[in-house]
């Protein structure tokens, strides 16, 4: 919300920016508590103020709701709503008792503030878990991310390919494993430095993602250049005829980097489940098939046999 609120006022964000608009609403909130008690239209003036900003507040979490707190910006928007409801209410009863002259002693609408009071306080509470379930799964997908080419990293790709290939077993769904190494990455490096292998990387694995079907196969960055695909429902043949698809794509068309074209080539090695060995054992398998793609001149695919 509060990064809503900054982009909303085109303002660039800072903790500096954010405490000026914040001691600002709290020494204002504070003296309409003070000084507005006693006094009837400060009362209508300050349920106006309330049910303005919940009603801002609540179309900026609207706009801006993080996907990453489904849950608590729910349920800030609906303690946010029925917050400026009450202060709407109040402001309608002032108004009404302003216009008909029935002015009554402040202390009668006592209870309704009170109300108020608790509710601010939900607010807080419902912004607070709205904050820590977006932290919660910030850090969750952290964790299982390679940040550099927003594949999976190593040790997700092994919890989620041991969990998927005991799923394919039980259903007699075909598994496969692709190791991938990308050639001469050092010289990449040595000689357009390391930003442009960086860039290479990223590349790499957004051709990756194009080519593998994200929701039925996993692919992770496996070490520094070195990339692991789990395959599901395809045949040998079929496997490699998707590992020489990459291959190809990489070494027909050159990736952009700066003023440079980049022509990238791939060595290759594919293992296919034969329902005995495990995850880690079958990545072995195609690593073992990767280092005779080396050994035979780079540039290839290599089945496991
Ligand atoms: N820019 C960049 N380089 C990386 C990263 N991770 C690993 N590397 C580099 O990748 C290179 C890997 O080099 P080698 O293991 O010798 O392999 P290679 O040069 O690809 O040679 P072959 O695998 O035999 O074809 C090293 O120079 C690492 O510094 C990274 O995240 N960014």
């Amino acid at each position: 919300m509060i990064a809503g609120f900054f982009r909303y006022c085109r303002l660039k964000w800072s903790v500096t920016a954010l405490i000026v608009p914040a001691v600002a609403y709290t020494a204002a909130q504070t003296a309409l508590y003070l000084f507005g008690l006693g006094s009837f239209p400060r009362f209508a003036l300050y349920s106006l103020a309330v049910a303005v900003w919940d009603i801002w507040s609540v179309q900026l979490l609207l706009r801006y709701l993080p996907g990453q707190a489904f849950y608590g910006s729910r349920l800030a928007v609906l303690v946010i709503s029925v917050h400026a409801a009450l202060h709407t209410f109040s402001l309608i009863l002032a108004s009404s008792d302003l216009l008909f002259g029935l002015a009554k002693s402040a202390s009668e609408s006592l209870p309704i503030y009170y109300i108020a009071i608790c509710m601010s306080l939900a607010k807080a509470f419902a912004l607070l878990a709205m904050v820590i379930e977006k932290l919660i799964n910030d850090l969750k997908i952290a964790a299982e991310i390679d940040g550099m080419t927003g594949l999976a990293n190593r040790s997700s790709l092994i919890d989620r390919g041991e969990e998927l290939l005991m799923r394919c077993r039980e259903e007699g769904v075909k598994f496969a494993v692709l190791f991938v190494d990308i050639d001469q990455f050092k010289a990449i490096n040595d000689d357009l430095g390391h930003h442009a292998g960086d860039i290479a990387l990223k590349a790499f694995a957004s051709i990756v993602k194009d080519i593998f079907d994200e929701e039925d196969d996993i692919c992770g960055r496996y070490g520094g250049e070195e990339f692991v695909c789990l395959l599901t429902g395809d045949s040998a043949t079929n496997v490699v005829r998707k590992s020489e698809m990459l291959r190809s794509r990489l070494a027909h068309k050159p990736i952009r980097i700066g003023g440079h074209a980049l022509t990238m080539t791939v060595s290759i090695g594919v293992a296919t489940d034969d329902g005995e060995i495990c995850l880690l054992r079958l990545i072995k398998r195609a690593d073992g098939a990767l280092y005779e793609s080396k050994n035979s001149g780079r540039d290839r695919v290599t089945l496991a046999v």
